[in-house]
């Protein structure tokens, strides 16, 4: 439930698609160019706004989409990896990023720092702060650091909840009964029907990645449900016909 005021950025997204436009190092659509096409192109399907990655990505992006961008820089894949520094959240804002996604949990980050100065530099640069976390004491955190929304992105990455199939609903909705800031929905969205539960479980918007974004993934899960189905090959059975 949402109480105060909100800034126009984020008033624009509620009950809305948002699309995370990523490629990951080494793969072939790892190109500026390329993830600039890709969020044009869900911006003509109605998305609402565009998450993506990378300084480079951000800037490609801007000048393409009217939508709110939410902006971040991946360092690593473990521990604070999620725009860890108070540096790399003031260059998403600077790249163009509306909004600033960064890790909202209390874990130590690289730069010594806490969350609170990230988001204070991420205000003072006049954008927003999207927390992503992995728990409520994460959400709380976050809060009490001047967030300005929270997503459920690293539910299932922290170590503090299981990795769920789909989206994390539990959490989402313990977010939803427990903060008045919007709590987005975010990781493991893999379905329409997934989209529309997390809005039914409380979140503000819902953020759709690999979904609709990674081809490479999205053809391995067709490639897995056809060699679930596919049938045992069976010799034809010859009917004796032609000697009939
Ligand atoms: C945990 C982490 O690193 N999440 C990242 C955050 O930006 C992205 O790799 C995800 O693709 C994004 O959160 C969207 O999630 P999904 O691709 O599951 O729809």
């Amino acid at each position: 439930m949402t109480t105060h005021p909100l800034p126009d950025v984020l008033r624009a997204l509620e009950g809305q698609l948002v699309v995370s436009c990523q490629a990951y190092p080494g793969e072939p659509m790892r190109s500026p160019q390329i993830m600039a096409a890709v969020a044009l192109a869900v911006v003509q399907g109605g998305a609402r706004a565009v998450r993506a990655q990378g300084i480079d990505d951000l800037r490609a992006i801007r000048p393409l989409v009217d939508v709110p961008l939410i902006g971040l820089v991946k360092r690593g894949d473990s521990g604070v990896f999620i725009t860890p520094t108070v540096d790399d959240a003031v260059a998403c804002a600077a790249a163009g990023a509306d909004v600033v996604a960064l890790d909202g949990t209390p874990r130590d980050r690289p730069d010594g720092r806490p969350l609170r100065d990230s988001v204070e530099a991420v205000h003072r640069a006049g954008a927003l702060v999207m927390a992503d976390c992995g728990s409520l004491g994460d959400a709380l955190h976050s809060v009490a650091a001047g967030a300005d929304c929270v997503g459920t992105t690293l539910a299932g990455y922290t170590g503090e909840r299981p990795a769920t199939a789909g989206p994390d609903l539990e959490l989402l909705a313990q977010l939803a009964a427990t903060l008045t800031l919007p709590v987005i929905a975010e990781g493991r969205v893999r379905h329409p029907d997934d989209a529309a539960a997390c809005l039914a479980a409380g979140a503000y918007a819902v953020v759709v990645g690999t979904a609709i974004t990674h081809p490479t993934r999205i053809t391995r899960s067709f490639i897995d449900h056809l060699a679930a189905a596919r049938r045992p090959h069976r010799e034809p059975v010859d009917s004796g016909a032609e000697n009939a």
